[in-house]
């Protein structure tokens, strides 16, 4: 794999907010088929870098190649599509439609992106089973915490993204849902050959990447 095919590369990474500097000199490369965790105390700028990713917080200096592209030279519909193609996201509240069956909304991204009906449904249907989430039929509301979180990962997946970025993916779930959402999302970059940097503050969670980093005044550190 050449480095330009790298799910994320980031580069001297520069910002601040709110006149504190978030960011500086901050470098982080994400390979194909690897986990990268980022601990760090609250408000060292975790979800911020992750906004930063996703294109959504512009950068003051640096660059944030995701699959090649800068993000952060991205504007408006190119920076859109982009990111629909490019990066899968996973919320810490799964951000789900509660109504909707988990097909449904596993479904919903690619439909949204104009693709086939069908083949979207059966997409879904075979992410769902492939991640092992049960009753497909029912509203996502009635699912537990753990089932919801793994319809959460498998509509991030269902673009087939290079890179899949995870904000506290755990953090709502009790220790036996945990291990079950960590087990099941620290098994994607094998299985489907993308990138993935999760933020959390659990290190039995961070313990099972590839690659745990720190973010310590403004910039990442490797713990191992
Ligand atoms: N638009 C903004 N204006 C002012 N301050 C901001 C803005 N965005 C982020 N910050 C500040 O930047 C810091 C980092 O926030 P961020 O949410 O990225 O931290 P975090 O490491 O994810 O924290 P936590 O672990 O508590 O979720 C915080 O002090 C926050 O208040």
């Amino acid at each position: 794999m050449t480095e330009a095919l790298l799910p994320l590369d980031i580069h001297a990474l520069r910002y601040e907010v709110g006149g504190r500097r978030l960011f500086e000199g901050l470098g982080l490369a994400v390979r194909a088929g690897e986990s990268v965790a980022v601990m760090g105390p609250s408000g060292s700028g975790k979800s911020t870098l992750l906004s930063v990713v996703l294109g959504l917080v512009r950068p003051d200096a640096g660059t944030v190649s995701v699959a090649g592209q800068d993000v952060a030279r991205l504007r408006g519909r190119h920076l859109t599509e982009h990111r629909r193609k490019h990066i899968g996201m996973i919320f810490q509240f799964g951000e789900l439609l509660p109504e909707l069956t988990p097909v449904e909304n596993v479904a919903l991204p690619a439909l949204l992106d104009g693709a086939d009906r069908d083949r979207s449904y059966a997409d879904s249907r075979e992410l769902l089973d492939e991640l092992g989430v049960p009753a497909h039929g029912t509203a996502t509301g009635d699912l537990s915490g753990g089932e919801r979180q793994r319809v959460a990962v498998a509509r991030a997946l269902i673009g087939r993204p290079s890179l899949l970025l995870a904000d506290e993916p755990t953090g709502a779930l009790d220790a036996e849902a945990r291990d079950h959402v960590a087990g099941t999302l620290f098994a994607v970059p094998a299985s489907r050959q993308c990138g993935l940097l999760v933020v959390t503050h659990d290190p039995s969670v961070a313990d099972r990447a590839d690659r745990v980093m720190h973010l310590e005044q403004g910039a990442l550190a490797g713990a191992r």
